[in-house]
């Protein structure tokens, strides 16, 4: 099945159609005319848009791919484990649970789930993935994975064979790989921004090491790839009725899979490619990434919905994206160029990301602030920030459920709230349930990442976007620290930095922020299901 784009009920004025097709879009897009978001962000698209190419140009690396995976198998290297961050990961996780094959993905900083992928190291082989390779999440990943080797016995050969390396030409990481001996190394095209590069080394070093037949989603790719110039293709339908919703006020995606879809996890991918590219100077699209297409917290006014895999739903506005998963990466990429041209903004900077780095990067040198709690009820330390807590009775028992609806009462109009929780996405999975739940409360749109993941995708629009977010931080005890060797932090407190260092960032624009710290983390969650059910 091809790619196409199914809209019910969504009016896009036939003006923005005819002004695209006027200005040529689509086969100006596909010959990387990097003018066509303005003279401010032509410099940065005249080296992002390799992407375009990747259907064609990815091929090469295929092969080489199958003997390594071979060779690896037959070494009884079987178990993938990914350390990387937002575009560096994002990709593979979608391509391996749709391809039904198991990949271990860690782009996070809590030690227990960090602790937890160095299982089972006599099979093991792990992706070290990051473009810039410099990226402290990744690199102190890194760093632990060779300590565990060698404290399973491995010597330093036998430990560089036991990592595959994907990083862009130059890089610091690059010249790691090479300093470690490690067992292959993929140079990305440094023409491909992160979130753009799904179908390039990064989305399919790991994938097919995993077992994923990589050269058929580059198939999938393909077919949309030769129909991109044509005026009316499917993605720049998608494109516009993205950016058309965007003018009409609709400004948040809802993004769920189909429910007949072998597509898994889609919207965990777009939501950094839709929030990083358009959400800066205070505009953007407010990716909201849904459990199912009807599960709660998308209805207001403000949202379309989009589902991924299936046709439109009879909800009105919404939009069906049908075709296979290969032609979703690229569409959706190619759509999001577009719509960023509709906004007015550089789809392809990341302006605001630093900022909670740099606050991280003073907090690890400084220490952490000392910030006591306000109360704390059961296993739930309430602490708070920009007018959160004003007005709550933090003596009464229910305090915690005051102060989450004093939390979204703050939500100024066409706002919404993003829940952020620095905890293990695996023991602690059930935090996630937290984002529709709080939904049911609140007819706003509600979010949910897990920290510090988010900081590389939402992360931007929380900061970049309209500064109508309420935030939700959840942060737990650790029981079992993990140190980075060689580094003066350990991961408990990179973790609470990066936790710190969001928190700074969201409070000097004045953000509505409630911190609630769980210090007995599955307690505090039942507490927290228990308040909302
Ligand atoms: O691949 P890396 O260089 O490690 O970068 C990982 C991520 O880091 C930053 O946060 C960027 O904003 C993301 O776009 C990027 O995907």
């Amino acid at each position: 099945m091809s790619f196409a784009v199914d809209a019910n009920g969504l009016d896009v004025p036939d003006q923005l159609r005819s002004q695209l097709a006027a200005d040529d879009v689509a086969a100006r897009l596909v010959a990387k005319d990097a003018t066509l978001w303005g003279p401010e962000a032509e410099s940065e698209a005249a080296i992002r848009l390799g992407w375009l190419d990747l259907p064609a140009t990815s091929r090469e690396v295929v092969a080489r791919l199958a003997d390594l995976r071979a060779e690896l198998a037959a070494e009884g290297l079987d178990r993938v484990v990914l350390c990387g961050m937002g575009g560096s990961s994002l990709a593979p996780e979608v391509i391996c649970r749709t391809a039904g094959v198991p990949l271990v993905v860690l782009d996070t900083t809590d030690p227990g789930q960090v602790s937890a992928a160095m299982a089972d190291l006599d099979r093991t082989v792990v992706v070290v993935s990051s473009k810039s390779g410099g990226t402290v999440e990744t690199d102190s990943q890194r760093r632990a994975f060779i300590s565990a080797f060698a404290a399973a016995g491995l010597d330093e050969k036998e430990i560089g064979a036991r990592f595959v390396v994907v990083t862009d030409p130059g890089s610091p990481l690059s010249e790691t790989a090479a300093a470690m001996g490690a067992r292959a190394v993929f140079l990305a095209d440094p023409n491909v921004g992160g979130r753009y590069s799904a179908l390039s080394a990064f989305g399919l070093v790991p994938s097919a090491l995993a077992g994923v037949d990589v050269g058929a989603l580059l198939d999938e790719a393909e077919e949309l790839a030769a129909r991109l110039a044509e005026p009316g293709n499917p993605a720049l339908e998608l494109g516009i009725a993205l950016g058309g919703a965007f003018r009409a006020g609709r400004d948040k995606l809802a993004l769920a899979d189909g429910s007949g879809s072998p597509i898994q996890g889609f919207g965990d991918w777009a939501e950094q490619l839709i929030a990083e590219s358009t959400g800066k100077e205070g505009r953007g699209i407010l990716p909201v990434v849904l459990e199912s297409a009807d599960a709660p917290g998308a209805q207001a006014d403000d949202v379309l919905l989009a589902v991924v895999g299936d046709g439109a739903p009879a909800r009105q506005p919404s939009l069906g994206v049908t075709g296979p998963l290969g032609a979703q990466f690229l569409g959706w990429e190619y759509a999001t160029a577009v719509a960023g041209r509709v906004l007015g903004i550089n789809p392809f900077d990341q302006p605001n990301v630093t900022e909670s780095k740099d606050n991280t990067n003073r907090i690890l040198g400084e220490g952490l602030p000392v910030d006591p709690p306000a109360a704390k009820i059961g296993a739930i330390e309430i602490r708070g920030s920009g007018g959160a807590l004003d007005g709550v009775d933090l003596s009464a028992h229910d305090g915690v459920v005051l102060a989450l609806d004093a939390l979204l009462s703050a939500i100024p109009p066409r706002g919404y709230l993003a829940v952020m929780a620095y905890l293990d996405r695996e023991q602690d999975a059930a935090a996630g349930e937290l984002r529709a739940l709080l939904a049911r409360r609140t007819e706003h749109a509600v979010t949910f990442g897990w920290g510090p993941r988010f900081l590389h995708s939402t992360g931007q629009y929380h900061k970049g976007g309209p500064q109508v977010g309420a935030f939700l931080q959840v942060t737990g005890v650790v029981d079992q620290d993990l140190p980075v060797p060689d580094r003066d932090f350990d991961f408990a407190t990179l973790q609470a930095a990066q936790a710190a260092g969001d928190r700074k960032a969201l409070a000097d624009r004045g953000r509505p922020l409630l911190h609630l710290h769980l210090t007995d983390r599955a307690a505090g969650l039942a507490q927290l299901r228990d308040v909302l059910a």
